[in-house]
């Protein structure tokens, strides 16, 4: 019996709680910050009690959480977030990294809207760890209707899931402008070759950007209204600002962290970013429409 808690009650816990619970071989309890009227809630020192930990807190608030509660005891720890410290500009890996040691933490990543997950609709995941086991682990955890698969490419693993989410906006801004199908397509393919490049000099693996963790997600984030991330790109094509949007999606869209984030790099390493450096630009009030045909004219 696996004893797993989910730290974060969002789309995600849940959808990450329901999921895990519907393989006998798991015990799983759910905790966040708010008490939540479900049968597993439990508050958080019982939580972090646990030997499997599911981490679904957001990217950006993540490093201030784990400075104030979290306590290592040899747990196990998935992280399930996706996306880059903007304050920072640290992947998830270097946050967790002073309190989990590598052999001991995973990352997920992969096409995966939380809102069919939780209706157990078909899913595949990737789980990567330095350590094959702890990634064993936490793939063999998995209901039957997730497919998982494990590797070691933590790196290509962190780059694909938080850099698909800055093109995702970029994709949502092309619609919102109705720039066509051609141009989506344009636009995906250059993000997905922006997002290899960038991983490359990361360290990723080539194949994990053709893969779940890349070409995957990033077709299933780029292309549906599902997607926060891709509604936000909706929201800035009508003129609204960053904070509307925000506080009328009511759900985090990392996304606009890792524009930053990524901004922050390209100022620093001089890496060419044309589209995440575009997305950065019009969240700072640049006018879409100009900054796409930039973009796809360049
Ligand atoms: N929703 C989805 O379809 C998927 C989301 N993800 C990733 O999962 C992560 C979480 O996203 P969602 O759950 O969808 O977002 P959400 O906006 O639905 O929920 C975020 C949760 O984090 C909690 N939270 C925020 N700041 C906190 C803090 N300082 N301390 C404790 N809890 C805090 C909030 O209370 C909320 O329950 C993100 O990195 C996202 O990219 C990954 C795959 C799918
Ligand atoms: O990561 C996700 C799908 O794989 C969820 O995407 P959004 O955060 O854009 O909703």
């Amino acid at each position: 019996m696996k004893r797993i808690a989910v730290i974060g009650a969002g789309k995600w816990g849940s959808a990450l709680a329901f999921a895990l619970g519907q393989n006998p071989e798991n015990e799983v309890v759910i905790t966040s910050r708010h008490p939540r009227d479900v049968p597993n809630f439990v508050d958080l020192e019982t939580a972090l009690q646990r030997e499997y930990l599911v981490m679904a807190i957001p990217a950006q608030q993540v490093g201030a959480w784990l400075k104030e509660h979290f306590r290592y005891r040899d747990q196990k720890v998935l992280v399930a977030a996706k996306g880059i410290e903007a304050s920072t500009g640290r992947f998830l890996n270097e946050i967790f990294a002073p309190y989990v040691p590598d052999q001991n933490i995973a990352f997920l990543s992969g096409p995966s809207f939380a809102a069919e997950v939780i209706q157990g609709l078909p899913t595949a995941l990737v789980v990567s760890s330095a350590d094959a086991q702890t990634a064993m682990g936490f793939a063999e955890a998995f209901p039957e209707f997730i497919r998982t698969y494990s590797d070691d490419d933590i790196a290509g693993a962190e780059v694909c899931g938080s850099y698909k989410n800055v093109i995702a906006i970029a994709a949502g801004i092309c619609a919102g402008l109705k720039l066509g199908n051609n141009a989506a397509a344009a636009l995906i393919s250059r993000g997905l070759i922006e997002m290899r490049r960038f991983g490359l000099a990361y360290g990723a693996r080539d194949e994990t950007f053709l893969g779940l963790s890349g070409a995957g997600d990033l077709f299933l984030t780029a292309s549906s209204v599902l997607s926060r991330n891709y509604r936000v790109g909706l929201g800035l094509a009508e003129g609204k600002a960053k904070e509307q949007i925000v506080e009328e999606l009511g759900e985090v869209a990392e996304g606009i962290g890792t524009a930053y984030a990524l901004h922050g790099i390209a100022q620093r390493s001089g890496v060419y970013l044309p589209i995440a450096t575009e997305v950065y630009e019009i969240l700072e009030g640049k006018a879409p429409r100009e900054s796409l045909n930039d973009l796809l004219t360049r």
